[in-house]
């Protein structure tokens, strides 16, 4: 990794230990007076900075089942508003490794969270933060996931939660979840980016707390799902994975994996060259950020008509690809597009193993399998994939890419026959 970017002084803006940096022209700022998601100067991302950076002995809890705050050294804070969250399995999946043919195929399946997915990493970090800077709404635009977590999250913290959703484009167990937990929710006659534009317009007016993985404090939460597969993979074979492959949207989990590995690296807990290669994968109908991977562009550039069966990355113009692109090309990793027919049939191969998960989650199989097949990643490498939301979340793609019930009369004898047919 070339520059880390990590080692600056602790400016006077710190609030015990703890602030905003820009990643652009490295303006710092005190991290819970006012409200900002991109810095005042020039727009750049912000990102949270620590004085004090942990090794693994300062994530001290008695398990990997404690979860997110069990990496409370990691963290802004010692607790967050939490259901609880994280410590999530690493399945074996030994058929699914044997027929992609790499060494160690392990799944980090992130749909055993409380709302279902990893979104619940950022909120228990950023739900707290908004309790401590003081705001009336939380609010966010999502393609279903983000939504489902902020509203369960924000009821815990009894907190007004407004949602914009693209209308007919989110996944009926996701506006379920939303509707009961009680948020407000807006349908809007336009896709995921422009519903972001819009509640960047409100969270700038004053709104509304923004709590997108725009939100410095989310990507915090979500950086332990890095911290958790290291840990875990690192216990049981022995070594780290040589490799993580994840769905990519707005790229929030791509960047807060690759701030993990950094802050490990500074300090001196992992090895520069234990770092997993991030691979990160896209719909094809969505992928703005493999078009910049395989260009060798600086940014990217926005899709404005975006489509696929995985309503999740269901996006155009991912908000953090400033820091996502340097985690994929820093760390020797790359990113590639996979079709909706190759979704399913990831999807599929998961549930054979028990492992049920959403469209978008099974792209990270997906997109295995076609590196595996192009030989980008080779027979000998050891390999996690994060799954990032249950099966749950989407009954109707679940339903058409399982077997359809078969009627039968109410007879055993009928049954049997059945059977036999
Ligand atoms: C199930 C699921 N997988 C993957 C993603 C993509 O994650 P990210 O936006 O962090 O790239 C999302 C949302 O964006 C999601 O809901
Ligand atoms: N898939 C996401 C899209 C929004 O991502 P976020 O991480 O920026 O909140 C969703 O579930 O809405």
């Amino acid at each position: 990794m070339a520059d880390l970017q990590l080692d600056e002084p602790e400016p006077e803006v710190a609030d015990d230990g703890v602030w905003l940096t820009c990643i652009e022209c490295g303006e710092t700022f005190a991290p819970f007076e006012g409200i900002r998601y991109t810095c005042d100067s020039c727009g750049g991302l912000l990102e949270v900075r620590y004085a004090d950076l942990p090794t693994f002995e300062d994530f001290d809890s008695a398990a990997i089942a404690d979860g997110v705050w069990r990496y409370d050294a990691a963290l802004p804070f010692e607790e967050g508003v939490s259901l609880p969250e994280g410590g999530t399995p690493l399945h074996d999946v030994p058929r699914l490794e044997d027929d992609l043919g790499v060494e160690r195929l392990r799944i980090k399946h992130e749909g055993m969270n409380p709302t279902g997915s990893f979104k619940d990493r950022g909120m228990t970090v950023g739900v707290r933060v908004a309790e401590k800077v003081g705001v009336d709404r939380l609010a966010c635009a999502s393609t279903g996931n983000t939504s489902a977590a902020l509203s369960a999250y924000g009821a815990r913290a009894d907190l007004e939660t407004l949602v914009l959703l693209p209308a007919g484009k989110v996944a009926a167990g996701k506006i379920a979840q939303a509707s009961l937990h009680g948020a407000r929710i807006l349908e809007v006659d336009g896709n995921f980016d422009r519903c972001l534009d819009i509640v960047q317009d409100l969270a700038d007016r004053g709104e509304a707390y923004l709590l997108n993985s725009l939100n410095p404090f989310r990507l915090e939460g979500q950086k332990t799902i890095g911290l958790e597969i290291l840990e875990q993979f690192h216990a049981e074979e022995g070594a780290y994975p040589d490799r993580i492959v994840l769905p990519v949207g707005n790229a929030g989990n791509t960047a807060a994996l690759y701030k993990a590995f950094r802050e490990l690296v500074e300090s001196g807990a992992l090895d520069e060259s234990d770092v997993p290669k991030l691979t990160g994968v896209q719909a094809a109908g969505s992928a703005p950020m493999v078009e910049a991977i395989e260009e060798g562009w600086e940014g990217i550039e926005r899709w404005e008509d975006v489509e696929t069966i995985a309503t999740a990355i269901r996006i155009g113009n991912p908000v953090n690809a400033p820091k996502a692109l340097p985690g994929i090309r820093e760390t020797g990793g790359t990113a590639v597009a996979v079709s909706d027919e190759e979704i399913t049939a990831a999807q599929r191969d998961l549930a054979g193993e028990g492992v049920g998960v959403e469209p978008a989650s099974a792209a990270s199989v997906a997109g295995l399998r076609k590196l595996r097949h192009e030989g980008v990643i080779e027979a000998d490498e050891q390999v996690v994939c994060l799954t990032t939301g249950h099966l749950l979340k989407d009954p109707d793609a679940a339903a058409a890419a399982g077997s359809e019930p078969e009627p039968v009369p109410d007879e055993t004898d009928a049954v049997l026959d059945h059977l036999a047919e």
